[in-house]
Order: structure tokens, then sequence, then C-alpha cells
């Protein structure tokens, strides 16, 4: 087993989450530590200034040399990892287009560190014709595992859902003996979830984030709006998909008529909504969702979960894991399976066409 450091920004571009974890790329043998890093709103402006662009891109060189100075700064404090998984900060994706775009130099970030790093862990996916993500699944799988093995999960599927900027849901069969299993995983992007409603947020009210939901709890959520919502392509195409973070651009104008709190209530629901849009193409639907990422402290969207899902849900904490810090673990946890050639995804998990060995690895110079 190895000890490995993943880290995580991701699309809500609030900061840099960093997590230990104990594994040989296939099981858990135990999490670590783990610790945050915000931007100041001067880095999260400029990063939001980059979005949308790719290598070469006018503000694409300050972007990544900022992902590359703020998780070295963080790294730094762990000086327990063997290894380090340096996802980096996703700008633009359109897997069938252009490509996947993580700014960041995995490279230069070794050299800070003088420790091997895994990354660009979407490429090769993309390259050979998947979606590029979602990447946590086949993680979500050996989290199943063990907590099937710590005797807090039934031997029965299970869905783990991850409501960060934008959601994906894993659907797991925590009794497939790896995750690239035919029938181990199936994923999907489910659509936008906390980035639409940071954005209404910080545009009319200066916020952040609409804090444990209190704006969309005042609100009624518009069911007009909410149904062109539903008619976007992305519902009716069968999973895998993933989408980028900015696939949406009609909603902020959507909700623009409404009250704060009604439109608040409408982006709250939309995320609801395409959750269980999804979960309408798996074959068979979960029992159990457990809910990661920073939406499980929105309490309105855990409650318009509950409205919108046949399935029960609950915070991942149930099963005796850290939501705040799984993308961040999983990290790591991929970046051992880089380093062993395992594969990191697959036809259930990004629509690639076999089995994918994904992600890059760096070594210090001498
Ligand atoms: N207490 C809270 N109340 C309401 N919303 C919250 C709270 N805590 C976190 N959030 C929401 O969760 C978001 C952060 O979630 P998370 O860290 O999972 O996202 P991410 O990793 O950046 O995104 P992604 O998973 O898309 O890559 C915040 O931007 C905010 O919208
Ligand atoms: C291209 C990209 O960075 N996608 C992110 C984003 O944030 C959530 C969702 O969209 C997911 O597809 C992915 O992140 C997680 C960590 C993943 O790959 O599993």
């Amino acid at each position: 087993m190895l000890q490995a450091l993943g880290m995580m920004s991701g699309t809500s571009l609030d900061g840099v989450d960093a997590a230990m974890i104990e594994t040989d790329g296939i099981r858990i043998g135990g999490f670590g530590r783990s610790a945050y890093r915000a931007y100041s709103g001067n880095e999260s402006a400029m990063l939001h200034g980059a979005l949308g662009q790719w290598p070469g891109g006018p503000d694409v060189a300050e972007a990544a040399g900022l992902s590359v100075s703020a998780h070295a700064a963080l790294a730094e404090t762990f000086p327990e990892a063997e290894l380090v998984g340096y996802h980096g900060q996703t700008l633009a994706h359109d897997p069938h287009g252009r490509g996947t775009h993580q700014a960041g130099d995995g490279a230069a970030l070794a050299q800070r560190l003088r420790r091997p790093v895994v990354w660009d862990f979407r490429s090769e996916d993309v390259r050979q014709g998947g979606e590029g993500a979602p990447l946590a699944p086949f993680f979500h799988w050996a989290c199943a595992n063990w907590a099937m093995g710590q005797g807090v999960l039934p031997a029965a599927p299970v869905a783990f859902l991850n409501l960060g900027g934008v959601g994906n849901l894993t659907w797991v069969d925590p009794k497939a003996e790896t995750p690239d299993a035919p029938g181990a995983c199936i994923a999907f992007d489910t659509g936008p979830a906390n980035a639409p409603i940071n954005d209404l947020v910080r545009r009319r009210r200066g916020a952040d984030r609409d804090e444990g939901g209190a704006l969309a709890a005042a609100g009624r959520p518009d069911e007009e709006v909410l149904a062109r919502f539903l008619g976007h392509p992305h519902f009716a195409r069968p999973v895998p998909k993933s989408l980028d973070r900015d696939a949406f651009p009609d909603l902020p104008g959507d909700v623009a008529a409404l009250s704060d709190s009604d439109a608040a209530a409408t982006l709250t629901h939309a995320a609801a909504a395409a959750v269980a849009a999804g979960i309408s193409h798996l074959p068979r639907a979960p029992e159990l969702v457990l809910v990661c990422g920073g939406g499980r402290h929105n309490v309105a969207m855990m409650a318009a979960l509950e409205q919108r899902l046949a399935s029960r849900v609950a915070p991942v904490e149930e099963a005796g894991l850290d939501g705040d810090m799984l993308e961040a673990q999983a990290f790591g946890w991929l970046a051992v399976r880089v380093l062993r050639g395992l594969p990191t995804s697959g036809p259930g998990t990004t629509g690639a066409p076999g089995p994918v060995c994904g992600g890059r690895i760096s070594h210090p110079r001498t």
C-alpha cells in the first residue's frame, strides 16, 4: 500500500481540497489527514475569467501558474505523501470536439514538491473516444467496497451522487471484483448543481453561495422554467455522458424575471430534477443515494432530492465517508492506479470503448 495525497479543485472555483489515502489502487487501507485552501476573491475571479479557454488562451498561463502554486503550498503541509495526484483546474470540456482542458503543469508541481506527481487524468480517455469524465466512479466502487467491509453498507447496489459545481452520479455494485468489471459501475454527469446557484447569489446578493439553502427554502420553484430546462438534449442522451460547467447558458436568463428566492428555489430544484432524469436512464433505480460534495450542506437541495427521487437519500457520512474530501481522495486513489498501470475509466463510466489507463506520471528531475 502507498500513502498518496489527492488534490482537487473543482468547477465551483472556491478552493483546493487535499486528502491522504492509503491504498494499493484497488482496496482502501485507510483514510488520513485532509486540508483545504480557499482561493481569495481575486484568485477565484481570475479563474472565472479563464473559464472556457483552451491551451494558449489569454489567461491560461496565469490560471495554470496559480493552480500549481496553490496546490504546491497545500501539498507541502503533507510531507508523509509518497505520491501526489493532481487534477488541475478544468477550464473547458468538449470531449467530442476540442477535447478537455485542465490547466496546471504536473511536471512543474513534481519539481516544486520533489515528489512524483500523477496528473492529466482525462486526456487519454478523450483520445480513446470517451467522455473524459466523470472519473470518480471507480473510486466510488472502492468506497462502497470499503464500507461493505466495515459493515456499514449492505452488499447491494448503491449510488454515489456528487453535488459540486456540476453533479455526477455513479451506480455501483460493491460486490464486483474490480471497478472495470462489466456492470460494476454506471456513471454520468447529472447536470448543473451548485454553479448556477453560486452565480445567482453572487450576481444578486454579492454572496458566495446560498448558505444552507436558506434563500431557496424561502422560495417556490417555477415549474415552467423547470420543464424548459428538462427539455435540454442532455437529459435525453443515454448514459454515460459528461458536461461542461457552462453547458446550460440559458438558465440564468430563464430565472432572471423571478424573485431572488424563487430563482434560487428553481435552480435548486433544477439540480434535483436533473438527477431524477439521469436515474431514469439506469437499468435499475438505486435504493439508496449517498450524497457527497458541497451540495449536501444545502438543506433545500437535500429536500428537493427527497421530493424528486424514489430512492432514499442520505449524506455519504452514513457510510462512514467524508463527503467534503471524497473527490480529493479519489485523485489520490487514482494516482496509485496510474502508477500500477490499472484502468481509471471504462465503457460504463465514460463511454470509452474499453478500459482506459489514463494519467501521466512526472518525477522530479535530479
Ligand atoms: N453550507 C453550504 N450551504 C450551501 N451550499 C454549500 C455549502 N457548502 C458548500 N456548498 C456548495 O458546494 C459548493 C462546493 O462544492 P464542492 O467543493 O463539492 O465543489 P467542487 O469540487 O468545486 O465542484 P465539482 O465537484 O463540480 O468539481 C460551493 O460552491 C457551494 O455552492
Ligand atoms: C471535466 C471535469 O472536470 N468535470 C468535473 C465536473 O465536476 C463534477 C463533474 O463535472 C465531473 O464530471 C468532473 O469531476 C469529478 C471529480 C469526476 O471526474 O468524477
